[in-house]
């Protein structure tokens, strides 16, 4: 059992508040952590259950080398890779560029798939060249089950939230993605922080700047106009613009959980794998601040924690301890 009713100044080594406290990104500079402000309660404490409330919200420990995985990478992966293909084969017309330059091998996989699609959706093959057939919200919601999208929340003074528009969320599925800019720990990220509430803090320090205004925006755009090979895009910069062409990347719009709200969804990080389709990478919503850096990218997705139903909004907890 882990030891939780010591002040939380006295915890700022073990615990993580996703998003950076105000304090610690205006005047102790970012990304050092710093005491959290606020109140414990520590009903149901950890040795029951290691549950404790901290301003309303419920945290999780987090043992260290369990490194906060609710569902497995893998399924992480091939979530992500069944929502892209469906989005590349739904836009087939407009990936004419890249497909001339991708290998033979994976052009005729595309155009079984294709055939294969416009069969399913019984188009006559005369139109298969002819447009984009299906908005990305509808996509999703033939792949996955669901769609999501940005609406008021049901909280008040809470801004917009995300929302489950149609179908069901079944318990541990990927339900959305943290878009953003990615940051490691030293890289300078002041003014883009100044005011920002949009920055989501990894558990090894790494920040993901998501806000869709202002000089974060600009960032985003310049790393994502710098990255691109040719007709390739490493990134996808739509979730910057209401044409959102990846319908997952709308995480960083998810309010905090509150006593009456219990958070249905929980951050999960996710680094993609170097074999990752080329393909598929102009749908990833992140990309890294520095070019030089090895490191693969760093992508955060949310799981669902319990099976979520159509309307319900979705709550996901910016605080997390570990162990
Ligand atoms: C990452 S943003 C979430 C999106 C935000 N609702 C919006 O429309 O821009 C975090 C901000 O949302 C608001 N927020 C999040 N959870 C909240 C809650 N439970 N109650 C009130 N406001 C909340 C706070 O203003 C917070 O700084």
């Amino acid at each position: 059992p882990h030891n939780v009713t010591q002040s939380a100044e006295k915890r700022p080594e073990k615990e993580r508040a996703r998003f950076l406290p105000r304090a610690a990104r205006t005047t102790r500079g970012v990304g050092r952590g710093g005491g959290l402000a606020g109140a414990w309660d520590s009903r149901g404490g950890a040795e029951e259950g290691g549950r404790e409330r901290w301003r309303g919200g419920t945290l999780r420990y987090v043992p260290e080398n369990c490194r906060d995985k609710i569902i497995p990478d893998e399924d992480v992966l091939a979530t992500l890779l069944k929502v892209f293909q469906a989005l590349f084969v739904s836009d087939f017309n407009r990936q004419t560029d890249i497909l001339v330059l991708l290998p033979e091998t994976i052009k005729s996989k595309y155009r079984d798939l294709l055939i294969t699609h416009h069969q399913r959706t019984e188009l006559p093959r005369c139109n298969i060249q002819q447009q984009n057939i299906y908005k990305p919200g509808e996509v999703l919601f033939n792949t996955l089950g669901f769609s999501i999208s940005r609406e008021t929340s049901s909280l008040i003074s809470a801004g917009k939230g995300v929302f489950v528009t149609k179908g069901f969320v079944p318990k541990g599925a990927v339900v959305s993605m943290y878009p953003g800019t990615v940051y490691q720990k030293h890289e300078p990220i002041f003014f883009q922080s100044i005011g920002n509430p949009f920055i989501f803090r990894c558990l090894d320090g790494m920040l993901i700047d998501g806000n869709d205004k202002g000089i974060s925006k600009v960032v985003y755009r310049s790393c994502n106009g710098r990255d691109q090979l040719g007709p390739f895009k490493m990134s996808d910069s739509t979730w910057l613009t209401s044409e959102i062409q990846n319908p997952l990347a709308v995480g960083q719009y998810v309010n905090n959980c509150s006593n009456d709200k219990e958070a249905n969804v929980c951050y999960q990080e996710f680094d993609v794998p170097e074999l990752f389709p080329l393909e598929f990478k102009q749908y990833l919503p992140n990309i890294m601040y520095s070019c030089d850096i090895q490191s693969p990218l760093r992508c955060v997705v949310l799981v669902a924690l319990r099976d979520i139903q159509q309307g319900e909004e979705l709550f996901s907890n910016y605080y997390t301890i570990i162990n």
